[in-house]
């Protein structure tokens, strides 16, 4: 069932960090598809990517997976031999969700979700690697790490798809960007308190990188072929190539 996201619609005394707990997870699908423009683009194309990349024999690996939208589309488009789909997300409530959602869908490919911290996944004979919004919840002092982990244990012409919002370091543009997206969520019923005291909640935990940011990391891992394949205000998609 589709639950209507309301949790920022009533006057909060104390806005709380935003956290993925059970009543995030309740209303998820909703949420994301009211809050990121473009979400179902990218996650069907999520869904063609993997299928061009995907090696037989090699495992894809979908990190912060949430209800498992990416690994749906990704084990619907795959058709390669002998792969096998890791789906990670660190909350029990998404967890348990996800596991509903997946067993409601027959396919050939087996699915492995994971409950933990993405930091402590061991990416092994990777060819594909999702992090679809999932970086910008990572302390920034992890993420470095984390491609670098990522880049190091893809299997040569695999490809990394990080989609994340950005900020831009340029205050006229960035206050733009942010101004188009509120317009975006006015525009598919959230009201102005919803809109002000979710960006409140998410102030301290989602914090964000500018498009330049992103690409000096993959290189820096040592990723060379990289492309911008999804932008709409300030939410982007890359594809990064071994
Ligand atoms: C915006 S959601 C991702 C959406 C999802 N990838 C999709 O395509 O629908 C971010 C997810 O990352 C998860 N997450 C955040 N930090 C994490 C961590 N350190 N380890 C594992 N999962 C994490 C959250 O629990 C949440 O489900
Ligand atoms: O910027 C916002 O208002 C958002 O809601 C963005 C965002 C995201 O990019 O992950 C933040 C939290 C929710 O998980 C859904 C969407």
């Amino acid at each position: 069932m589709n639950h209507r996201d309301a949790i920022y619609s009533q006057p909060k005394a104390q806005i709380k960090d935003f956290c993925f707990d059970d009543s995030v997870a309740q209303v998820f699908p909703d949420m994301i598809q009211r809050s990121v423009p473009g979400y179902s683009t990218i996650i069907d194309n999520i869904g063609q990517i993997a299928s061009r990349f995907a090696q037989q024999n090699s495992a894809i690996y979908d990190l912060g997976c949430s209800l498992g939208a990416a690994t749906l589309a990704m084990r619907r488009m795959v058709k390669k031999a002998d792969c096998q789909i890791i789906a990670v997300d660190n909350s029990t409530a998404m967890v348990e969700k996800c596991k509903l959602h997946l067993n409601a869908f027959k396919s050939d490919i087996p699915v492995e979700i994971r409950c933990e911290d993405i930091l402590d996944t061991q990416i092994r004979n990777a060819s594909v690697v999702v992090l679809n919004f999932t970086l910008q919840f990572i302390a920034p002092e992890h993420r470095n790490s984390l491609i670098q982990h990522i880049y190091d244990n893809l299997l040569p012409g695999g490809v990394l798809v990080l989609s994340e919002k950005l900020r831009d370091k340029h205050q006229p543009m960035d206050e733009l960007m942010i101004e188009l997206h509120h317009e975006f969520k006015r525009s598919n019923g959230y009201s102005e308190l919803e809109i002000s005291q979710k960006r409140s909640a998410l102030e301290n935990v989602m914090l964000l990188d500018t498009q330049q940011d992103h690409e000096n990391r993959l290189r820096t891992a040592g990723f060379a072929e990289i492309a911008t394949w999804f932008r709409c205000f300030n939410f982007m998609s890359m594809v990064a190539v071994k």
